[in-house]
């Protein structure tokens, strides 16, 4: 549809521009519970409360935009995710979706443990108090340095990524005089449905070691002669934002294969399997994500059935969710500073931040809602696409949301979902200044990740 064919009307026309939305939703003040954090709730009055507090205090106290993150409803995940799978199995969060010290606390209070992908996560997890034997280290290209102070610290595991780091860990470690458990991270071709870019077990990709061609048998010969290395598993990752489990079937399938191979060829059992993170969330109402207790099951009964198949012992399961526990558990709350009408397509609502807070959109197309909170609004639905205010005119936030026809300047607006994956990877583009993340609960609001300020981004620049 080009878009010179809309008519010039009202401000949701009877022919629609190109976009992502269904019909407007029936009541626009209506918070949907797949989207939003645990306690956020809109009081009769229209304003929107999150662990009991206003938004309109949150943003006079801490500014805007910022990011809400709902510690007991983060609790609360976690402790799914660690009910779920027992004491069979080991829940390791993906410090990549969100990292901090208050969360590596909270990891640590609710019996969780830790992947790590870098130094400076290694260095957060550690400083927080996190017990180096809960923390896995990943990366596709951990630096000596990395390997280094992994290994010093005493970490859990480390998961191989290549040949060449087979080498390195097993000299770091030889170098230190420690024999250091290691899991063998490997590619089972599988497809994973979702975008591209998160999907990392096809193998036209940079991770693992591929199962297909017998490099991963090979690995596993290689990383058994070295004394440093203690091999305690195998390690597999499909992908993120995944709904069904059946690429977890086809990835357990082909890791218990190898595992079967490992006994016939070497006569040693592996103990350990983990079927990495992926899970998905409802960024949207129409997504409709698994509950941990189903995820656990599933995966359990895969696993079990599989080795039961090929005749070993079951391994403990270890899975890696980021997503899944950080993400609905926060919402980005911004001001809106303009409001453009474009007539038959839609309005621009430009906001105070955008991409250097949110590049999902940007990155991977990714859909978000968004949602008048400062006020509730009886006026009705017009079309929208919220914006940044970088000088990109791809800095969109969300693609297509309807709001209410009589948003103005001065309102808050909050996208929900954004607990993962949006400060972590939260830029400086133009300059500016990364937001803050607050926690909240119980009625009380507290910073744990500060505002960046124009003295930190000055002390960078040298002169
Ligand atoms: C090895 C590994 N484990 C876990 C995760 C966490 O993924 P998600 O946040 O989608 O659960 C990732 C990221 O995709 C990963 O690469
Ligand atoms: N950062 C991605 C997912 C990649 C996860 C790490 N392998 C996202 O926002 O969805």
């Amino acid at each position: 549809m080009s878009r010179s064919a809309h008519p010039a009307g009202p401000r949701h026309a009877d022919v629609m521009p190109e976009g992502h939305y269904s019909a407007p939703p029936s009541d626009l003040n209506a918070l949907d519970s797949r989207v939003w954090a645990r306690t956020v709730s809109r009081t009769p009055q229209g304003a929107v409360t999150v662990g009991g507090l206003d938004v309109r205090q949150l943003a006079e106290e801490f500014g805007t935009p910022a990011y809400f993150l709902d510690e007991s409803d983060f609790r609360a995940r976690c402790r799914a995710w660690r009910d779920a799978f027992g004491d069979e199995a080991d829940v390791f969060y993906a410090g990549k979706a969100f990292l901090s010290r208050a969360v590596v606390r909270w990891l640590y209070e609710e019996g969780l443990n830790l992947d790590v992908c870098s130094q400076g996560e290694l260095t957060t997890a550690l400083a927080a108090g996190m017990p180096a034997e809960r923390i896995a280290l990943h990366g596709n290209n951990k630096s000596t340095e990395e390997i280094r102070r992994a290994i010093e610290a005493g970490v859990g595991r480390i998961v191989l990524d290549s040949f060449q780091e087979i080498v390195r860990v097993a000299h770091i470690a030889d170098r230190l005089g420690r024999r250091q458990p290691v899991q063998i991270r490997v590619t089972v071709g599988v497809e994973a449905h979702t975008h591209e870019f998160i999907a990392t077990a096809h193998e036209d990709q940079k991770f693992g070691i591929a199962l297909a061609d017998g490099q991963a048998a090979e690995a596993v010969r290689r990383v058994l002669q070295l004394e440093s290395l203690e091999l305690v598993g195998i390690h597999s990752h499909i992908g993120s934002q995944i709904f069904d489990t059946s690429g977890f079937e086809v990835a357990a399938h082909r890791v218990v294969e190898l595992l079967r191979q490992v006994r016939d060829e070497h006569g040693v059992e592996l103990p350990e399997i983990d079927l990495g993170g992926g899970l998905g969330i409802a960024y949207t109402p129409e997504d409709d994500p698994r509950e941990p207790q189903e995820i656990a099951k599933a995966l359990g009964a895969i696993v079990t059935r599989e080795c039961e198949g090929a005749g070993l012992a079951v391994p403990r399961l270890s899975v890696e969710p980021g997503r899944a526990i950080a993400g609905p558990t926060a919402f980005t709350l911004y001001e809106v500073g303009t409001v453009k009408p474009l007539e038959g397509l839609r309005t621009y609502v430009s906001v105070d931040g955008g991409m250097s807070d949110n590049i999902r959109t940007a990155l991977y197309d990714a859909q978000y809602t968004v949602s008048l909170v400062s006020r509730a609004s009886d006026a009705g639905p017009m079309l929208t696409r919220v914006v940044g205010k970088h000088c990109e005119s791809g800095d969109i936030v969300v693609r297509d949301a309807f709001m209410p026809a009589d948003l103005a300047p001065g309102d808050l607006i909050a996208v929900p979902a954004t607990g993962a994956y949006c400060r972590s990877m939260a830029s400086n583009y133009n300059h500016a200044l990364r937001p803050p993340v607050v926690a909240v609960r119980d009625g009380e609001a507290r910073v744990i990740v500060r505002r960046e300020t124009e003295a930190d981004l000055m002390s960078l620049d040298v002169g």
